[in-house]
Protein backbone atom coordinates (compact mmCIF):
# COMPACT_ATOMS: atom_id res chain seq x y z
CA UNK A 1 0.00 0.00 0.00
CA UNK A 2 0.77 3.60 -0.55
CA UNK A 3 -0.60 5.80 1.37
CA UNK A 4 -2.95 8.63 0.39
CA UNK A 5 -1.15 11.84 0.58
CA UNK A 6 -2.86 14.45 2.93
CA UNK A 7 -2.24 17.66 0.91
CA UNK A 8 -1.59 20.68 3.72
CA UNK A 9 -0.57 23.00 1.06
CA UNK A 10 -3.98 22.51 -0.65
CA UNK A 11 -5.89 22.29 1.80
CA UNK A 12 -4.49 25.49 3.58
CA UNK A 13 -4.98 27.21 -0.05
CA UNK A 14 -8.76 26.39 -0.02
CA UNK A 15 -9.14 28.12 4.22
CA UNK A 16 -6.71 31.13 2.97
CA UNK A 17 -9.50 31.50 0.13
CA UNK A 18 -12.09 31.64 2.17
CA UNK A 19 -10.99 33.50 4.66
CA UNK A 20 -9.43 36.30 1.76
CA UNK A 21 -13.26 36.52 1.16
CA UNK A 22 -13.96 37.61 4.28
CA UNK A 23 -11.52 39.86 4.68
CA UNK A 24 -12.78 41.06 1.85
CA UNK A 25 -16.60 41.50 2.63
CA UNK A 26 -15.10 43.21 5.41
CA UNK A 27 -13.52 46.03 3.09
CA UNK A 28 -16.82 46.10 1.13
CA UNK A 29 -18.64 47.13 4.73
CA UNK A 30 -15.88 49.92 5.30
CA UNK A 31 -14.29 47.89 8.15
CA UNK A 32 -10.82 47.64 8.76
CA UNK A 33 -8.92 44.78 7.62
CA UNK A 34 -7.86 42.29 10.11
CA UNK A 35 -4.67 42.78 11.90
CA UNK A 36 -1.75 40.30 12.93
CA UNK A 37 1.39 41.39 14.79
CA UNK A 38 3.95 38.33 15.09
CA UNK A 39 7.05 38.88 17.94
CA UNK A 40 9.85 37.12 17.38
CA UNK A 41 12.83 37.35 19.56
CA UNK A 42 16.23 36.60 18.62
CA UNK A 43 17.32 35.28 15.55
CA UNK A 44 16.42 31.59 15.22
CA UNK A 45 16.87 30.46 12.10
CA UNK A 46 13.28 28.21 11.64
CA UNK A 47 11.30 30.88 13.31
CA UNK A 48 12.20 33.11 11.23
CA UNK A 49 11.13 31.35 8.07
CA UNK A 50 7.89 30.79 10.05
CA UNK A 51 6.96 34.50 10.79
CA UNK A 52 8.14 35.32 7.18
CA UNK A 53 5.51 32.85 6.20
CA UNK A 54 2.97 33.98 8.14
CA UNK A 55 3.60 37.36 7.57
CA UNK A 56 3.42 36.92 3.65
CA UNK A 57 0.30 34.83 4.11
CA UNK A 58 -1.67 37.62 5.87
CA UNK A 59 -0.34 39.66 2.54
CA UNK A 60 -2.24 37.12 0.52
CA UNK A 61 -5.50 36.83 2.41
CA UNK A 62 -5.96 41.11 2.63
CA UNK A 63 -5.20 41.33 6.43
CA UNK A 64 -2.69 43.56 7.67
CA UNK A 65 0.19 42.10 9.15
CA UNK A 66 3.24 43.74 11.27
CA UNK A 67 6.55 41.52 12.24
CA UNK A 68 8.66 43.22 15.13
CA UNK A 69 11.96 41.43 15.93
CA UNK A 70 13.71 42.08 18.66
CA UNK A 71 17.01 41.56 19.87
CA UNK A 72 18.05 38.27 21.23
CA UNK A 73 19.21 40.04 24.45
CA UNK A 74 15.77 42.05 25.58
CA UNK A 75 15.14 42.14 29.17
CA UNK A 76 11.55 40.38 29.90
CA UNK A 77 10.68 43.69 30.93
CA UNK A 78 10.84 45.48 28.19
CA UNK A 79 9.61 42.82 26.67
CA UNK A 80 6.07 42.95 28.11
CA UNK A 81 6.05 46.43 28.22
CA UNK A 82 5.98 45.93 23.97
CA UNK A 83 3.45 43.55 24.49
CA UNK A 84 1.42 45.83 26.35
CA UNK A 85 1.87 48.60 23.48
CA UNK A 86 -0.02 46.24 21.00
CA UNK A 87 -2.89 44.70 23.33
CA UNK A 88 -3.47 48.56 23.34
CA UNK A 89 -3.13 48.88 19.50
CA UNK A 90 -6.43 48.99 17.76
CA UNK A 91 -5.39 48.38 14.44
CA UNK A 92 -3.99 45.02 15.88
CA UNK A 93 -6.57 42.22 16.58
CA UNK A 94 -4.30 39.40 16.74
CA UNK A 95 -0.71 39.05 18.70
CA UNK A 96 1.64 36.41 18.69
CA UNK A 97 5.23 35.77 20.04
CA UNK A 98 7.14 33.34 18.44
CA UNK A 99 8.08 30.11 20.71
CA UNK A 100 10.85 29.47 21.12
CA UNK A 101 11.77 32.24 23.32
CA UNK A 102 15.44 33.13 24.83
CA UNK A 103 16.01 30.76 27.49
CA UNK A 104 16.26 34.16 30.16
CA UNK A 105 12.77 34.72 29.65
CA UNK A 106 9.77 32.70 31.08
CA UNK A 107 7.12 31.85 28.60
CA UNK A 108 4.65 31.92 30.77
CA UNK A 109 4.94 35.14 31.53
CA UNK A 110 5.05 36.09 28.46
CA UNK A 111 1.55 33.94 27.68
CA UNK A 112 -0.02 35.51 30.10
CA UNK A 113 1.00 39.29 28.93
CA UNK A 114 -1.11 38.86 25.69
CA UNK A 115 -4.81 40.06 26.04
CA UNK A 116 -6.90 37.18 25.60
CA UNK A 117 -8.74 38.47 23.29
CA UNK A 118 -5.86 38.90 20.89
CA UNK A 119 -4.33 35.72 21.51
CA UNK A 120 -4.72 34.37 18.21
CA UNK A 121 -2.13 31.10 19.37
CA UNK A 122 -5.04 30.45 22.14
CA UNK A 123 -1.73 30.06 24.57
CA UNK A 124 -2.67 32.32 27.54
CA UNK A 125 -3.51 30.59 30.06
CA UNK A 126 -7.35 31.92 30.35
CA UNK A 127 -8.24 30.28 26.46
CA UNK A 128 -6.30 27.27 27.69
CA UNK A 129 -8.68 27.39 30.08
CA UNK A 130 -12.25 27.78 28.16
CA UNK A 131 -10.57 24.65 25.38
CA UNK A 132 -10.82 22.64 28.50
CA UNK A 133 -14.29 23.34 30.01
CA UNK A 134 -15.59 22.90 26.40
CA UNK A 135 -15.95 26.92 26.00
CA UNK A 136 -13.18 27.40 23.27
CA UNK A 137 -12.75 30.73 22.23
CA UNK A 138 -9.37 30.15 20.01
CA UNK A 139 -8.30 26.73 19.42
CA UNK A 140 -4.41 27.18 18.53
CA UNK A 141 -2.90 26.53 15.23
CA UNK A 142 -1.36 23.40 15.25
CA UNK A 143 -3.72 21.22 16.42
CA UNK A 144 -6.96 22.87 14.59
CA UNK A 145 -5.09 22.71 11.89
CA UNK A 146 -4.71 18.79 12.25
CA UNK A 147 -8.56 18.44 12.31
CA UNK A 148 -8.95 20.77 9.92
CA UNK A 149 -6.58 18.39 7.51
CA UNK A 150 -8.59 15.25 8.43
CA UNK A 151 -11.93 16.63 8.17
CA UNK A 152 -11.59 18.42 4.26
CA UNK A 153 -9.65 15.02 3.37
CA UNK A 154 -13.34 13.51 4.39
CA UNK A 155 -12.21 11.15 7.79
CA UNK A 156 -14.33 11.71 10.74
CA UNK A 157 -13.19 11.48 14.35
CA UNK A 158 -16.36 10.39 15.81
CA UNK A 159 -15.86 7.12 17.67
CA UNK A 160 -12.61 6.41 16.49
CA UNK A 161 -9.59 5.24 18.07
CA UNK A 162 -7.13 8.33 18.18
CA UNK A 163 -3.49 8.04 19.41
CA UNK A 164 -1.69 11.12 20.13
CA UNK A 165 2.12 10.49 20.43
CA UNK A 166 3.47 13.77 22.17
CA UNK A 167 2.03 15.48 25.44
CA UNK A 168 3.07 19.64 24.54
CA UNK A 169 0.84 22.17 25.61
CA UNK A 170 0.67 23.88 22.04
CA UNK A 171 -0.07 20.24 20.59
CA UNK A 172 -0.69 17.10 21.92
CA UNK A 173 -2.99 18.53 25.36
CA UNK A 174 -5.01 21.01 23.16
CA UNK A 175 -5.42 18.62 20.48
CA UNK A 176 -6.75 16.17 23.23
CA UNK A 177 -9.24 18.18 24.02
CA UNK A 178 -10.62 19.15 20.89
CA UNK A 179 -10.51 15.37 19.62
CA UNK A 180 -12.87 14.88 22.95
CA UNK A 181 -15.16 17.70 22.38
CA UNK A 182 -18.68 17.44 20.95
CA UNK A 183 -19.51 18.69 17.70
CA UNK A 184 -22.29 21.93 17.69
CA UNK A 185 -23.51 23.39 14.28
CA UNK A 186 -20.75 25.89 15.47
CA UNK A 187 -18.18 23.00 15.16
CA UNK A 188 -19.45 20.10 12.89
CA UNK A 189 -15.88 19.24 12.71
CA UNK A 190 -15.30 18.14 16.33
CA UNK A 191 -14.09 15.41 18.07
CA UNK A 192 -16.03 12.63 20.14
CA UNK A 193 -13.17 10.36 19.51
CA UNK A 194 -11.57 8.10 21.74
CA UNK A 195 -8.80 9.19 22.84
CA UNK A 196 -4.83 8.49 23.96
CA UNK A 197 -2.08 10.72 24.66
CA UNK A 198 1.25 8.56 24.58
CA UNK A 199 4.80 9.97 25.14
CA UNK A 200 8.21 9.00 25.92
CA UNK A 201 8.19 7.36 29.10
CA UNK A 202 4.58 5.35 28.31
CA UNK A 203 5.50 1.56 28.17
CA UNK A 204 5.52 -0.44 25.32
CA UNK A 205 4.89 2.58 22.81
CA UNK A 206 4.81 0.30 19.72
CA UNK A 207 1.41 -1.68 21.10
CA UNK A 208 0.20 1.60 22.05
CA UNK A 209 0.19 3.32 18.83
CA UNK A 210 -0.98 0.18 16.57
CA UNK A 211 -4.15 0.80 18.48
CA UNK A 212 -4.81 3.88 16.54
CA UNK A 213 -7.22 4.44 13.89
CA UNK A 214 -5.59 7.76 13.34
CA UNK A 215 -2.40 8.41 14.75
CA UNK A 216 -1.40 12.03 15.15
CA UNK A 217 2.63 11.92 15.88
CA UNK A 218 4.23 15.28 17.50
CA UNK A 219 6.81 13.70 20.02
CA UNK A 220 9.55 15.84 18.36
CA UNK A 221 11.75 13.25 17.80
CA UNK A 222 12.66 12.32 14.11
CA UNK A 223 11.71 9.29 12.40
CA UNK A 224 10.65 8.19 15.94
CA UNK A 225 7.57 6.62 14.63
CA UNK A 226 8.44 3.13 12.24
CA UNK A 227 5.98 1.31 10.46
CA UNK A 228 5.86 -2.08 12.86
CA UNK A 229 4.42 1.14 15.15
CA UNK A 230 1.57 1.31 12.84
CA UNK A 231 -1.49 -0.86 12.05
CA UNK A 232 -2.11 -1.64 8.73
CA UNK A 233 -4.33 0.87 7.28
CA UNK A 234 -4.02 3.64 9.84
CA UNK A 235 -4.28 7.65 9.15
CA UNK A 236 -1.03 8.95 9.95
CA UNK A 237 -0.71 12.79 10.94
CA UNK A 238 3.19 13.99 11.28
CA UNK A 239 3.16 17.37 13.07
CA UNK A 240 6.86 16.89 13.37
CA UNK A 241 9.54 18.96 11.48
CA UNK A 242 13.30 18.83 11.91
CA UNK A 243 16.14 19.77 9.91
CA UNK A 244 18.28 16.81 9.28
CA UNK A 245 21.28 16.79 7.29
CA UNK A 246 19.70 19.71 5.44
CA UNK A 247 16.33 18.45 4.34
CA UNK A 248 12.96 18.59 6.47
CA UNK A 249 12.00 15.09 8.21
CA UNK A 250 9.05 14.63 10.02
CA UNK A 251 8.49 12.36 13.11
CA UNK A 252 7.38 9.29 11.05
CA UNK A 253 9.92 7.59 9.21
CA UNK A 254 9.44 7.32 5.79
CA UNK A 255 8.33 3.48 5.60
CA UNK A 256 5.42 4.25 7.70
CA UNK A 257 3.55 5.33 3.84
CA UNK A 258 3.98 1.31 2.47
CA UNK A 259 1.34 0.86 5.89
CA UNK A 260 -0.98 3.77 6.44
CA UNK A 261 -3.95 4.31 3.96
CA UNK A 262 -3.15 8.49 4.43
CA UNK A 263 -0.26 9.93 5.69
CA UNK A 264 0.32 13.87 5.84
CA UNK A 265 4.22 15.07 4.11
CA UNK A 266 7.02 17.30 6.04
CA UNK A 267 7.17 19.44 4.37
CA UNK A 268 3.47 20.40 2.98
CA UNK A 269 1.95 18.77 5.52
CA UNK A 270 0.65 20.52 8.99
CA UNK A 271 3.07 23.52 8.69
CA UNK A 272 0.84 25.42 6.36
CA UNK A 273 -2.34 24.13 7.71
CA UNK A 274 -0.96 26.08 11.19
CA UNK A 275 -0.58 29.02 9.43
CA UNK A 276 -3.63 28.99 7.90
CA UNK A 277 -5.20 28.60 11.23
CA UNK A 278 -3.39 31.22 12.38
CA UNK A 279 -5.10 33.68 9.82
CA UNK A 280 -8.88 31.90 11.17
CA UNK A 281 -8.37 32.89 14.44
CA UNK A 282 -7.02 36.50 13.48
CA UNK A 283 -10.28 36.71 10.92
CA UNK A 284 -12.50 35.62 14.50
CA UNK A 285 -10.60 38.23 16.72
CA UNK A 286 -11.29 40.91 14.50
CA UNK A 287 -15.39 40.08 13.76
CA UNK A 288 -15.41 40.11 17.58
CA UNK A 289 -14.02 43.07 18.17
CA UNK A 290 -16.23 44.80 15.50
CA UNK A 291 -19.58 43.49 17.31
CA UNK A 292 -18.89 44.07 20.48
CA UNK A 293 -16.51 47.10 20.32
CA UNK A 294 -14.09 45.86 22.87
CA UNK A 295 -11.09 43.39 22.84
CA UNK A 296 -11.36 42.76 26.48
CA UNK A 297 -14.46 40.54 26.43
CA UNK A 298 -14.95 36.94 26.55
CA UNK A 299 -16.64 35.39 23.67
CA UNK A 300 -18.08 32.38 22.58
CA UNK A 301 -16.68 30.85 19.65
CA UNK A 302 -19.64 31.67 17.45
CA UNK A 303 -17.38 32.56 14.35
CA UNK A 304 -16.86 30.04 11.39
CA UNK A 305 -15.89 30.09 7.95
CA UNK A 306 -17.16 27.45 6.60
CA UNK A 307 -14.96 24.91 9.01
N1 LIG B 1 3.81 31.31 18.72
C1 LIG B 1 3.96 30.09 18.16
N2 LIG B 1 5.14 29.51 18.14
C2 LIG B 1 5.27 28.27 17.57
C3 LIG B 1 4.15 27.61 17.02
C4 LIG B 1 2.91 28.27 17.08
O1 LIG B 1 1.84 27.74 16.64
N3 LIG B 1 2.84 29.51 17.65
N4 LIG B 1 4.31 26.38 16.37
C5 LIG B 1 5.64 25.93 16.00
C6 LIG B 1 6.19 26.50 14.71
N5 LIG B 1 5.20 26.92 13.69
C7 LIG B 1 4.38 27.95 13.95
O2 LIG B 1 4.77 29.00 14.33
C8 LIG B 1 5.29 26.49 12.34
C9 LIG B 1 6.06 25.42 11.96
C10 LIG B 1 6.15 25.08 10.61
C11 LIG B 1 5.50 25.80 9.63
C12 LIG B 1 5.62 25.52 8.19
O3 LIG B 1 5.05 26.24 7.40
N6 LIG B 1 6.35 24.51 7.80
C13 LIG B 1 6.56 24.22 6.41
C14 LIG B 1 8.04 24.19 6.09
C15 LIG B 1 8.66 25.53 6.28
C16 LIG B 1 10.15 25.50 5.96
O4 LIG B 1 10.48 25.62 4.78
O5 LIG B 1 10.96 25.38 6.89
C17 LIG B 1 5.96 22.85 6.10
O6 LIG B 1 5.85 22.04 7.03
O7 LIG B 1 5.65 22.62 4.95
C18 LIG B 1 4.71 26.85 10.04
C19 LIG B 1 4.61 27.19 11.37
C20 LIG B 1 6.62 26.31 17.11
N7 LIG B 1 6.49 27.67 17.51
MG1 LIG C 1 12.56 30.39 28.99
Amino acid sequence: MTARLLDGRQTAAAIRAEVAAQVERRRQQGLPPPGLAAVLVGDNPASQVYVRNKHKACQQVGMASWVHQLPADISQERLLDFLQELNADPRVHGILVQLPLPRHIDEFAVQQAVLPSKDVDGFHPENAGLLALGRPRFYPCTPHGVLQLLWRAGYDTLGKEVVIVGRSNIVGKPLALMLLQKRTAQNPAGGEATVTVVHTRSRDLPALCRRAEILVVAAGVPGIITAEMVAPGAIVVDVGIHSVEGRLVGDVHPQVAQIAAALSPVPGGVGPMTIAMLLVNTLQAAEHIDSRGSASELFPRSFRLGL
